[in-house]
């Protein structure tokens, strides 16, 4: 079954594999004829005077060189084509990633996702390039041998057609260990990528908590336990190949001791003793490529599983194309809704919220009250359980994703930005926006001021994650990347909760602005960002528990100022 696969996979690449796979057909048949000619030489010294010595070598000589020819014009393709089928894949796998759920994110290791994407279409690739293309010339080149060896002595020949089932039983026993151990193997090395992320993005608080040498001795465990199953590995690999050659020396052993006889009671000319033999050395090579397709096979089933199992996962849109949500005037309508995270209790426990467009609705609650819970539910980043999610009176679950994510902005707790330049993190915001339109926002989120101070300005690379910036700096260029979308619907989770006093003023002083004719969600905890709502909705346990309309949000107001 995953061998289908394996071949479903080499498809889209028949022609140049047919090439390649042509070319060392031609490089089979050439060395083919190698130990013909081996045999015609031994001819000439022993018995036949009229056979050209010279015109054999110079053969012989000719022969290697096409084949030296050939085998440079193969490994090239192979190399060409292995590095286009590992690009192909990579891409594959990284698009399909873009596609799939938060959740999906949310149950995995990093590490493991980095690992899988970026090393293991290298198995698949040598398998499809390596194994797959080698398979028809190995048993061109075993059939051609044995043929030329039963032309000579049919019976001998039939002996060593016989070894070959034996020789099969022999490697599945000592390859049935081999898929296991490289299963283990693949966990252990995604194990040591994760643990290498999670240590890198984890470093200030490596060093704060002083755990360099703990983080150093996790890391040699893991690297050891690699390194221990790949040499497990490697073992079984080296037993299976020493298992190989002794099996073929013993082999000839005994074709030696049976041709010895024929040769000596005379049933058998030395030419053809030499023949005989040389098809038979001839014979290790392919036979010991055919044992390697069983190593090769078993590892690659086990990155073609993985494979499997993540172009299984389904994308985050609906099966069918689903309609665009055209433009969004912003009137958000939570009905019922239910959602708990998988083997959590529920986050939320039936919410009912209507939030008119336009309007400013300040979300407060307990910290895990369900509050950022909600807000996923709007740009579908998760679905409800039960209820329903309406914008405008449209069923979120029923539109384009697209469409409707073009039209909200999200700015999270966590905030995130990319190791690029301040212009670029803010421009992430809103396909082909200008400088002028990226200044704006800039200012409108408190950034430019800071921004201009900077050496490089706009041009300020931020680091991973930003961590060249301050942390309020972080999130106000994280705010105007938000602002620069202008979206009819606006979340911003605590979106001063880093900002110093006076910029945290001079926001409020302008978010008014910002927030005039769209629908503004504002999680916070912050008396000063709950000034500017309308309306502040309070959650507890996954439930509104309190929804005060403009008046009290208004003498909120007046008691947070006075
Ligand atoms: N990915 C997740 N997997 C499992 N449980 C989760 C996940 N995200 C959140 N939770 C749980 O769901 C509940 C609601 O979390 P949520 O983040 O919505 O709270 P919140 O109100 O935004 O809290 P805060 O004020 O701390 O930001 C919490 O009990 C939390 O532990």
């Amino acid at each position: 079954m995953t061998f289908t696969r394996l071949i479903g996979l080499a498809r889209p690449y028949w022609l140049p594999l047919s090439v390649v796979s042509g070319l060392l057909v031609l490089r089979t048949s050439v060395a083919l004829g190698i130990p013909w000619l081996g045999g015609k030489f031994a001819a000439g010294v022993f018995s036949d005077r009229a056979i050209d010595l010279d015109l054999v070598l110079l053969a012989v000589v000719v022969l290697f060189g096409v084949r030296s020819a050939l085998a440079y014009v193969t490994d090239r393709r192979m190399a060409t084509l292995s590095a286009r089928i590992v690009t192909d894949l990579r891409q594959r796998i990284f698009t399909h990633i873009q596609n799939l759920p938060l959740g999906y994110f949310r149950q995995r290791r990093q590490g493991d996702i980095l690992s899988f994407a970026v090393y293991e279409p290298e198995h698949l690739s040598a398998f499809a390039t390596g194994t797959l293309t080698s398979l028809l010339p190995n048993i061109l080149a075993v059939a051609g041998a044995l043929a030329v060896m039963a032309s000579i002595a049919p019976l001998l020949a039939a002996i060593v057609l016989l070894l070959v089932p034996l020789f099969y039983v022999g490697l599945r026993l000592i390859g049935r260990r081999l898929r296991p151990l490289s299963v283990e193997a693949r966990d252990a090395y995604s194990d040591l990528v994760s643990t290498v992320d999670e240590n890198l993005s984890m470093m200030p608080a490596v060093k704060a908590f002083t755990r360099e040498v703990d983080e150093a001795e996790s890391y040699r465990l893991r690297a050891e336990r690699l390194r221990s199953l790949e040499v497990e590995r490697e073992g079984l690999t080296a037993l299976l190949n020493a298992a190989i050659q002794f099996g073929a020396v013993l082999a000839m052993v005994i074709l030696l001791r049976l041709l010895g006889d024929r040769v000596t009671g005379g049933a058998m000319s030395v030419s053809d003793f030499v023949t005989f033999l040389l098809y038979a050395a001839f014979l290790t090579g392919p036979f010991s490529s055919l044992a390697g397709v069983w190593a090769a096979t078993q590892h690659a089933r086990g990155a073609m599983t993985r494979l499997d199992d993540l172009f299984g996962e389904a994308g985050e849109g609906p099966a069918i194309a689903a309609p665009a949500i055209g433009p969004i005037r912003g009137d958000i309508v939570f009905e019922d809704v239910h959602l708990a995270y998988p083997g959590r209790a529920s986050a939320l426990n039936g919410v009912d919220l209507r939030i008119p467009a336009g309007q400013t609705v300040a979300l407060v609650g307990a910290n895990g009250a369900g509050k950022t819970t909600l807000v996923n539910l709007l740009t579908r980043f998760d679905r409800p359980d039960r209820g329903v999610v309406r914008i405008d009176g449209t069923d979120v679950s029923t539109v384009d994703l697209r469409s409707l994510r073009e039209q909200i902005a999200v700015l999270s707790q966590t905030v995130l930005l990319f190791n690029a330049s301040i212009r670029e993190n803010i421009a992430f915001g809103l396909r082909g926006a200008g400088d002028a339109a990226i200044e704006d926002a800039a200012r409108r989120a408190q950034a430019h001021a800071f921004v201009s101070r900077l050496p490089d300005g706009y041009d300020t690379i931020v680091g991973d994650r930003g961590i060249r910036l301050s942390g309020g700096q972080a999130q106000r260029v994280a705010l105007a990347r938000a602002l620069l979308k202008d979206p009819a619907i606006l979340v911003l989770d605590e979106p001063t909760a880093m900002f110093d006093p006076e910029g945290e003023d001079a926001f409020i002083a302008d978010a008014r602005a910002a927030f005039a004719d769209r629908t503004v969600i504002l999680i916070t905890h912050r008396p000063g960002s709950l000034a500017l709502a309308d309306r502040v909705v309070t959650l507890s346990e996954g439930k509104v528990v309190a929804d005060e309309g403009k008046t009290i949000a208004l003498s909120t107001r007046r008691e947070v100022r006075a």
